[in-house]
């Protein structure tokens, strides 16, 4: 979290403050900042939306979402009495009737850092833009932030980019990815930069390939509309598949500043080999979730999932092999992989160290497990390191791969704090450092799109997995090209 631990007193406005994203991540992480002694006493939250919800309906129904938060644990009724107290609704319909804007420029302080948090579907991000600006609530102080999928293709994320870009500079944008708050996410660049054991050994030379996973149990839910449109491509490796695989690849930033962390990542970006035509057959993988069970609860398939099309070609599983064709990666494979309705939840990101060059100690080569590092976002977060070693005893030399680990958890008597508590912390201390610049993620969506255009192409459907399985068969055989499948590789951790 930023060295700034109480913000300064701001008025932070979410517009979409009654959505999903607001209830089930954003409330309840200012609750625990608030809780935590993170937020000024005079701090507080106007909630925008168009179903006019007295301030009463909003505190009750931000209450819940506090309560129902697997972080939150025991709410500590004086705490949530002040951070309801902090709330307020007011209705804006952007697009529509300019009625609500009035409201809002009362509801503000002058003086005051403004934050505007736009936590709505994208394409009406500039028409927020301008009414702000129309009302004169924009300072050069205040600072905006934009959710993702930031557009849904290249043109369209111009266009938000461009239209948001006329309001406010690049340095008042904050363009969020919560992958990026998440701690382990953090320790890798600790893990790399901050340890010399490993860096000599981060190249081609001795890493044989890396794989970063994404896999959820939960289905779509509520948001089957939102992903019709959008799929697991758009909703998960666009971004946060593409930022693990930044950081994982990138060069040494010369320093911890946020541009030039930003200046390495986006090197990565463009040192991807483009997937198109054939090689998208070759390389990608798409599948969709079937009925099926999931940890002992019978579930229904992505088609039965409320709110969408019956015959959807959405996809809700995406694997593919990434190459970052420069000097240092040249030759190996990132193995990218996320979907929903899975077996089981995980986020990782593995490497798999080459054989030695030379063994003397014959057969031990292809022990499963042998010379992988994992980082582990969650469920657990932590870093494991697979190597071989003896087995006690006498009698003819026995190898074993056994686990180095490191548990956040036990290694550190302090809660790690949720993703959104770190960035909105960022974001009122005006530290951008974990936030995407523009060209990021336009560079993102350059390597994407074709990939979603060849897909549209095909004659081909998405692959039915069922629901509680590792995944579409043809995504093991993707990975298969590594010795090892999915499956295997997961066994044997
Ligand atoms: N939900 C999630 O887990 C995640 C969501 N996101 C992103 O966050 C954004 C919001 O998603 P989510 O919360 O799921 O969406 P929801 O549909 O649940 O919420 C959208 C919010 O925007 C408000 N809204 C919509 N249109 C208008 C309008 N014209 N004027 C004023 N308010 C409006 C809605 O209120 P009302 O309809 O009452 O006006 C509601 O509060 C999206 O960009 C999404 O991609 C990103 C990561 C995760
Ligand atoms: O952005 C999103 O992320 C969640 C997964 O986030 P996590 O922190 O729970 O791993 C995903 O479920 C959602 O579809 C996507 O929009």
């Amino acid at each position: 979290m930023s060295q700034q631990s109480v913000s300064r007193p701001t008025d932070l406005v979410v517009f979409g403050g009654t959505g999903d994203l607001s209830m089930r991540k954003l409330l309840p992480s200012l609750y625990l900042l608030d809780r935590d002694g993170h937020l000024d006493g005079s701090t507080r939250i106007i909630a925008v939306s168009r179903d006019g919800l007295t301030d009463a309906d909003l505190r009750d129904k931000a209450a819940s979402a506090v309560r129902g938060h697997q972080a939150v644990q025991v709410t500590e009724p004086d705490v949530l009495a002040r951070f309801l107290e902090r709330l307020s609704h007011i209705t804006v319909d952007v697009g529509g009737d300019a009625s609500g804007w009035a409201d809002l420029v009362a509801a503000l302080t002058p003086d005051r850092d403004r934050v505007f948090y736009l936590a709505v579907p994208p394409m009406i991000s500039g028409g927020i833009c301008r009414g702000l600006s129309d009302a004169g609530l924009v300072t050069p102080e205040s600072r905006v932030v934009m959710e993702k999928p930031l557009g849904r293709d290249l043109a369209s994320s111009q266009e938000v980019n461009d239209e948001v870009g006329a309001i406010f500079t690049e340095r008042q944008i904050y363009r969020i990815d919560h992958y990026l708050g998440k701690e382990t996410v953090q320790n890798l660049l600790v893990l790399r930069f901050a340890n010399v054991f490993l860096e000599p050994l981060w190249n081609s030379r001795w890493i044989d390939h890396v794989q970063i996973t994404a896999a959820e149990t939960v289905g779509v839910g509520g948001r089957r509309g939102y992903y019709d449109g959008s799929g697991a491509m758009r909703d998960m490796v666009q971004n946060h598949l593409l930022q693990l695989l930044c950081l994982t690849a990138m060069e040494p930033p010369a320093n911890y500043d946020r541009e030039a962390v930003r200046d390495e990542k986006l090197k990565v970006l463009q040192s991807l080999r483009p997937l198109t035509g054939d090689q998208v057959i070759e390389d990608t993988v798409r599948g969709q979730y079937g009925g099926g069970v999931v940890q002992g609860t019978e579930v229904s398939g992505y088609l039965d999932e409320p709110g969408g099309s019956p015959a959807s070609t959405t996809e809700t599983f995406v694997a593919l092999r990434a190459e970052v064709a420069n000097w240092r990666w040249a030759g190996v494979p990132f193995y990218l992989r996320t979907g929903k309705r899975l077996g089981h939840s995980r986020s990782e990101i593995v490497i798999r160290f080459r054989e030695v060059p030379h063994t003397i100690f014959p057969g031990t080569n292809s022990l499963p497990g042998a010379g992988s590092l994992v980082i582990s976002l969650q469920p657990d977060e932590g870093i494991h390191l697979t190597m071989l070693a003896k087995t006690p005893g006498a009698g003819a030399l026995r190898l074993r791969p056994v686990p180095l680990e490191l548990s956040f958890a036990d290694t550190f008597a302090t809660r790690s704090p949720e993703a959104y508590e770190r960035l909105l912390m960022d974001v009122l201390a005006g530290d951008s450092t974990l936030f995407m610049r523009r060209d990021e993620v336009e560079a993102a969506w350059r390597w994407v799109d074709p990939i979603i255009e060849a897909w549209n192409g095909l004659s081909t459907t998405p692959e039915t997995y069922p629901a509680g399985s590792a995944g579409p068969a043809g995504a093991h055989r993707l990975i298969g090209r590594t010795g090892r499948t999915w499956h295997e590789e997961e066994q044997h951790r």
